[in-house]
């Protein structure tokens, strides 16, 4: 679904990303963890054409992303930013409801929003207007608008912000049935619990701009432990891998 090809990330002088060769297939999910600056919201904000890449190339759905008009991008994939500022006050379900412009001939608009209000818990608040909402009950609006686009591939940038801990469940659900769906999803996150039991494969980036690919099975607390500068124990729990701060006693 997503090919880079020696992709290369710059800011300013600095390398955010040696040249990369990445593939992303369908109903994998990618958790893309560093520490804070390291390029994690750069790589996203560039796999969604919002800048340029600084080498290499990009290939999405079989075709290079820089020849994608803004509705096939669109069509093909769905950005959550870490931060979102709303320019009109919609209410809820209009905003959800905006994010089906990529598809203006598709006749299932009311459906389609209706499961993602649904799916994040917001049918209560479809009608108050952004403004008045909670940190928490926004970000599940931005969740919901990135279902209601339906793109094959999903970049989530810290999707779990200000939620609690019965929506961050319903998060985890709704990753595991995208992936289930046969859609791809990046979920640049610092949870790591969230992170690792949605995840099939993990991509380390240190702050030098070095990379580093796993199957999640195989991630194990030494390779996390050494991009994020502090100590891990891996743990099994609930059927998945978690990773706890700290050596065990
Ligand atoms: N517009 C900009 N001008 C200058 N530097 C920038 C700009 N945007 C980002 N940077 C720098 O680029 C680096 C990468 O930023 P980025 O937001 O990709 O980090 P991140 O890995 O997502 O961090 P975090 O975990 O804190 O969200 C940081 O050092 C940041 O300060």
């Amino acid at each position: 679904m997503l090919h880079c090809d020696q992709l290369t990330l710059r800011q300013g002088r600095r390398t955010l990303l040696q040249p990369l060769d990445w593939q992303v297939r369908a109903g994998e999910c990618w958790w893309i963890a560093g520490r804070n600056g390291c390029g994690k919201s750069t790589l996203l904000a560039t796999l969604a054409a919002l800048r340029c890449a600084d080498g290499g190339h990009i290939r999405l759905c079989g075709q290079p992303l820089s020849q994608l008009t803004p509705r096939q991008r669109a069509q093909r994939l769905a950005l959550l930013p870490q931060a979102s500022h709303d320019a009109f006050d919609y209410a809820v379900q209009d905003a959800v409801a905006a994010a089906r412009f990529a598809w203006p001939d598709a006749g299932d608009k009311t459906q389609r929003v209706a499961a993602a209000l649904d799916a994040f818990d917001l049918g209560r608040l479809a009608t108050r207007p952004l403004q008045a909402l909670s940190g928490g009950e926004r970000q599940r609006v931005a969740l919901a608008s990135v279902m209601a686009q339906d793109a094959p591939l999903i970049l989530l940038d810290e999707p779990s912000n200000s939620l609690d801990l019965a929506h961050q469940a319903a998060l985890q659900q709704q990753i595991g049935r995208w992936r289930a769906e046969g859609k791809a999803v990046l979920l640049v996150s610092h949870d790591l619990q969230l992170a690792p039991a949605c995840a099939s494969h993990a991509l380390l980036l240190d702050e030098h701009g070095a990379h580093r690919q796993y199957p999640l099975a195989e991630l194990g607390a030494e390779h996390l432990a050494a991009v994020l500068g502090y100590p891990l124990t891996r743990l099994h729990h609930a059927g998945h891998p978690c990773f706890l701060p700290g050596h065990p006693s």
